[in-house]
């Protein structure tokens, strides 16, 4: 082990779990001492408030990304921070999520006097189990690779997190993806960045000449940069204090290469500040409606917020449509934490339903895509939250009613094709005639057979609808229906009331 400072550079996208590592990096029993470096995207640091309030120190870098916009500001933080007397054991520098991890890992090749000082520990990359596909998927608009590919590919060690959200199907279609973007980096799976530190800290990962050959140009730009970087501290000398580095010019072709990194209009944020205090529920309400209509769209949402009668400072979390209430610094645990609007319909409808008829809800995350193949045309139907909740528990309550009816009215051998609907993962229905559903386990292929028998049917994906799973309570009841051929005969004679052309069987 040599003796210079190791530097940890921790990226993942929006939302991944990079600030709960760093808390559980930073409430660790390791005895280190470890400066962390918060990088932010929007224009307001939320992030200081929610790491950890520790004896170790804490470097905010805003409004701009250090893959690129404020590179300058940390390698002066980082050229500060060794001239210091009391040095750290460890440098932690959360990068935002959608930074591109090659340029903030140059940094560490660019002057002599920090190649001497520190060493590049080990990239790792946090990945979240649940959305990570999603963005892998993303096109950018000017066809480069995205930040969430760059992430995995650069990634010296990769921690794929939130595996509470994902079932093992998807669980492994994730690590098959990851494999194919990084075949060789180790994957620790885990649940709110718990893990071992040893396998964090000091693991001496990473791996120039990997690096290089994911990008031959990884020296010869870090060695540009050197020559530009002296240029733009003289820069700012120049032009006395609170010149900030975003507001510089790019200058040079290597600081040119590195606009490629550049967020452009695809991705931005909104910040605001704002005096008073909230209202929970009203909050809750606008929060909740805003994430169930624009949840894919909104990667990432967080504050810090102050309630109406509350001493406590409250933090709100945001991934898409998964959303968290707690407090800051000490955790998520604080009272006053409004509940998530379905938890407490659920409660309520519970109580209405009486304790003796329980109803059994299935969690979000385990129902998979319910939508519909739809008539192209026909608009999807965005139900309101509440009514939709509510039609879903009744529906799921009946449905049990009429099932245990058949069954005991079923002879022995059919008993066992009924399926409770607890074990239904996937109630998806291609809908031919509004109300017509047809429950398929096969559903992928069920489409694509449906698209060539007629094109006229499109598919309306999700995320373009809240949901559409809209119960019905009649045909709701679920037979084992994962035989293809039984399933397509199903919908064949739907159709054939609908569509002349009807569908044809292969
Ligand atoms: N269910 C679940 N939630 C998690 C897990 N890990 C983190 N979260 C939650 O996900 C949200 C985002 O976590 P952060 O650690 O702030 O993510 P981040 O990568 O630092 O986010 P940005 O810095 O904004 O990109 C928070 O609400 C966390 O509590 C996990 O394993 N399971």
């Amino acid at each position: 082990m040599t003796s210079r400072i190791p530097v940890t550079v921790l990226t993942g996208f929006l939302g991944a779990g990079k600030t709960t590592l760093v808390n559980h990096i930073l409430g660790g029993q390791h005895g280190l001492r470890v400066c962390v470096i918060e990088n932010e995207f929007g224009e307001v640091g939320v992030d200081q408030a929610l790491v950890m309030q520790t004896k170790e120190e804490l470097f905010e870098l805003n409004n701009g990304c250090v893959c690129c916009t404020v590179r300058g500001d940390l390698i002066r933080i980082l050229r500060k921070l060794l001239k210091r007397k009391q040095k750290f054991d460890a440098i932690l520098i959360e990068t935002t999520g959608l930074a591109d991890p090659a340029p903030v890992a140059q940094t560490f090749f660019v002057d002599d006097e920090l190649k001497e000082a520190l060493r590049l520990d080990a990239i790792i990359t946090v990945v979240d189990a649940k959305h990570a596909m999603q963005h892998l998927d993303n096109i950018r608009e000017d066809k480069g690779v995205n930040e969430a590919v760059q992430q995995i590919a650069f990634a010296d060690k990769l921690l794929l997190n939130k595996i509470d959200l994902v079932n093992a199907d998807d669980k492994h279609k994730i690590l098959h993806r990851i494999q194919a973007i990084n075949s060789l980096v180790q994957i620790i799976e885990c649940e709110r960045a718990q893990v071992d530190l040893r396998q964090v800290l000091g693991i001496e990962a990473f791996d120039l000449a990997r690096v290089v050959t994911l990008d031959p140009s990884f020296l010869q730009d870090a060695a540009a940069q050197d020559h530009e970087h002296h240029d733009h501290d003289h820069h700012n000398h120049d032009h006395a204090d609170g010149h900030h580095a975003a507001d510089c010019q790019i200058r040079s072709p290597a600081e040119a290469t590195h606009v490629k990194h550049s967020h452009g209009d695809e991705v931005s944020s909104v910040g605001m500040e704002m005096e008073g205090e909230l209202d929970p529920a009203r909050l809750n309400t606008w929060l909740s409606k805003l994430l169930q209509e624009h949840g894919v769209d909104i990667y990432r949402s967080k504050g810090i917020l102050c309630f109406h009668g509350s001493e406590d400072k409250h933090v709100f979390q945001g991934v898409h449509m998964q959303m968290e209430f707690g407090s800051s610094r000490e955790g998520m645990t604080v009272a006053n934490v409004p509940e998530s609007p379905r938890a407490s319909l659920l409660r309520e409808l519970q109580a209405a339903v009486g304790e003796s008829n329980p109803l059994h809800h299935l969690p979000e995350d385990q129902i998979k895509d319910r939508s519909s193949p739809q008539l192209e045309g026909s608009p999807p139907v965005a139900l309101d939250l509440r009514s939709h909740l509510l039609q879903e528990v009744k529906a799921a309550a009946f449905h049990r009613q009429v099932l245990s009816a058949i069954k005991e009215s079923a002879p022995e051998p059919a008993k066992n094709l009924l399926h409770p609907v607890e074990a239904v993962a996937d109630r998806s229905a291609p809908l031919i005639e509004p109300g017509t559903h047809v429950h398929t386990w096969d559903r992928d292929a069920f489409l694509q057979e449906i698209q060539e028998g007629s094109p006229k049917l499109k598919h309306v994906p999700s995320v373009e609808l809240s949901d559409r799973s809209e119960p019905t309570v009649e045909d709701d009841v679920h037979l084992q229906n994962n035989c293809h051929a039984k399933l397509l005969a199903e919908v064949q004679q739907a159709a054939q009331a609908r569509i002349p052309t009807g569908i044809t069987s292969q």
